[in-house]
């Protein structure tokens, strides 16, 4: 197969861009000293060899019969084979879907004592974590998030158990007093705020994105969309903690073993926990205080502080933490198929022009709702397309082994984390052809693979992959249908998005496939010339549409609170800490065309 450094999918990048896991690929430079990190990386990495090799760790014994999954060939004990691990973010996905090139569709890769299972398929996926749920739901240690798999703070991230479960049917239980009632009109109202404000200032979009979606899941969760700013807060840190492109010690587990006193990830870990339990407690305290008073509206706190059925077993900081992290992983997740959104209008302009034709015809002067989702085929289908087209979680949430297990004649060990590379997924050839295209009209069409009648029903998300699998799929999936499909909805009803022409287009083209590198990614924030469609719309903006304010301060000298969210010096848009940055990937790399 041909080999191209900048295949249809993958931007070009530019030498600044060199990855800092080039550090665990290159020899080791001349004149370095002992103090250099690559020198002491490889330092480490010497003594961990001789000690698995006199400890004679790393042994795999494999029952009669049974193989080993394919693999990279020679690998050192314990160690595995650390070198090669791809840069962050979407690299990840595109390096490993290499890898399936040559290993196939199911292979292991060892690191640092760990066997990771890589999943190319849907087949696979479903077969491992839906037919065999019960081995596969649960999660790992995560090196720099010392404490959160046996904690009771984070609940994608815990380990299976009895406190996993309690959460977990909690949280199924306020999704589905939540989902019939609309989601107590919560993220309809945000709509017209955004709209505004989109309106008043188009350049800063992706910021009114982000702070729309905190203030709407602060508001379904504590009924108060000003604690959006809490979760704006803790987000960054929690988020980089828990991916590989975050702290060294992801990558390094070993360095896990030493005592808080030495070691920046422990002391900035034990920040991390207390901003983060500080964040979803403080909500709770509010929302009960204002329930006392008769004057909570409807929320998800509300159903536990008056003691709904089902959700009495909880305790306050259970309550606080079940209630925060079922919320803080809604905004991130939301917000990169809205960015995705502004994205593809700007390359797909025709498919605007359609999907507009059909909510004018349907709504005409007014904004959609749910209620009109059953006439809006064109538009349910564009957002199904946008979540396959550019994945919010292009390599999912590891699922891991919780006994040895054997699959089709090969070993898949007790402890393994066996990923699904969902951005593989949502391309296979056989379902989704032209996989790298903007193509909602595969949902449309009878023609193609993803056909389904009736189009009052289909598309929807129902079973839609990019949720992920099995007893750890995501809960959020009605959520994300009212929010996407609203205001995706009112955002065509009002604007019309464009490329940048001219001098702006020249200074900072259109992105195609630039991503954070983060376990959860969005794409890059990019110019857009987004223009209301008619004033007879700006006048019903301007009159029905609430002005909230801008929740993005301006500078340091404005904040009130711990909780303020302001932009950085010299910072024109709000960058949420690093968040919204580009991956920074290898330019020396290059992967097979088509994955
Ligand atoms: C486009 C939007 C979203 C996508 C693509 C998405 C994707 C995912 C994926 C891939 C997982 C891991 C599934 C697995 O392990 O197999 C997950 C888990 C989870 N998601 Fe979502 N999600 C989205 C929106 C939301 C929203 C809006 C919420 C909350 C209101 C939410 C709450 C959760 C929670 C609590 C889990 C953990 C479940 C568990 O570990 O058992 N997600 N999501």
């Amino acid at each position: 197969m041909a080999s191209i450094s900048a295949s249809s999918e993958q931007m070009h990048f530019g030498a600044a861009n060199v990855t800092a896991d080039a550090s665990l690929m290159s020899p080791v430079p001349s004149g370095f000293t002992l103090f250099q990190p690559s020198v002491a990386i490889g330092f480490s990495l010497l003594i961990l060899l001789v000690l698995a090799r006199v400890f004679g760790a790393g042994k795999q014994r494999l029952p009669a019969g049974v193989k080993r999954l394919p693999h990279l060939g020679p690998q050192l004990p314990y160690i595995g084979a650390p070198w090669g691990v791809p840069g962050p973010g979407i690299e990840a996905a595109w390096f490993f879907g290499n890898m399936h090139k040559k290993l196939g569709p199911i292979y292991e890769w060892k690191v640092m004592g760990t066997i990771h299972i890589w999943i190319e398929t849907d087949k696979i996926s479903r077969d491992l974590f839906v037919s065999r749920q019960r081995n596969y739901c649960d999660r790992n240690e995560l090196p720099a998030a010392i404490g959160v798999r046996e904690g009771s703070e984070v609940l994608p991230l815990m380990g299976f158990g009895e406190q996993f479960r309690r959460y977990k049917n909690f949280m199924h239980l306020i999704m589905r007093h939540a989902h019939p009632r609309m989601f107590y009109g919560w993220p309809m109202a945000e709509n017209k705020k955004t709209l505004r404000r989109i309106l008043e200032q188009p350049d800063r979009w992706s910021e009114h994105i982000i702070v729309h979606c905190g203030r709407t899941i602060a508001s379904i969760a504590w009924g108060d969309a000003d604690h959006g700013k809490k979760l704006l807060t803790i987000i960054p840190t929690i988020l980089k903690t828990v991916s590989p492109a975050g702290p060294l010690i992801n990558k390094l587990t070993f360095l896990s073993n030493l005592p808080e006193s030495v070691s920046p990830w422990k002391q900035q870990e034990a920040i991390r926990k207390k901003e983060m339990s500080d964040a979803f407690m403080e909500p709770l305290q509010e929302a009960k205080a204002r329930n006392d008073a008769g004057i909570l509206e409807d929320c998800w706190s509300k159903l536990w502080l008056e003691k709904e059925k089902g959700t009495e077993h909880l305790d306050f900081y259970e309550a606080a933490h079940a209630i925060g992290s079922s919320s803080f992983v809604a905004i991130a997740t939301v917000g990169g198929p809205l960015h995705a959104f502004f994205l593809a209008m700007c390359h797909y302009p025709a498919w605007q022009r359609k999907v507009q034709e059909e909510i004018d015809r349907v709504c005409g002067d007014r904004l959609p709702s749910m209620d009109d989702m059953p006439k809006l085929p064109v538009l349910r289908a564009t957002v199904k397309e946008i979540v396959r087209w550019r994945q919010a979680t292009p390599l999912g949430v590891p699922h891991v082994a919780m006994e040895d297990d054997v699959y089709e004649g090969y070993l898949i060990p007790k402890g393994a984390f066996c990923h699904a590379n969902h951005y593989l997924i949502s391309r296979e050839e056989s379902m989704y052809p032209r996989g790298e295209e903007f193509l909602p009209d595969r949902w449309l069409d009878p023609s193609y693979p993803t056909y389904k009648e009736p189009l009052s029903e289909f598309p929807n998300f129902s079973g839609d992959r990019a949720f992920g699998y099995g007893n750890r799929s995501c809960p959020g999936i009605d959520l994300t249908t009212c929010e996407l499909y609203t205001l995706i909805g009112s955002l065509l009803w009002a604007f019309e998005i464009k490329r940048p022409e001219g001098r702006d287009a020249h200074d900072s083209p259109l992105p195609w496939y630039e991503t954070a590198p983060w376990v959860i990614t969005m794409p890059k924030p990019f110019k857009a010339d987004i223009r209301v469609r008619s004033e007879e719309k700006r006048r019903q903006i301007l009159n029905d549409c609430p002005d909230a304010g801008y929740t993005i301060m301006d500078n340091e000298s404005e904040r009130k609170t711990r909780w303020d969210v302001v932009r950085q010096p010299g910072e024109h848009l709000y960058r949420w800490d690093g968040l919204t940055e580009q991956a920074v990937l290898d330019p020396s790399r290059s992967y097979a065309v088509g994955i």
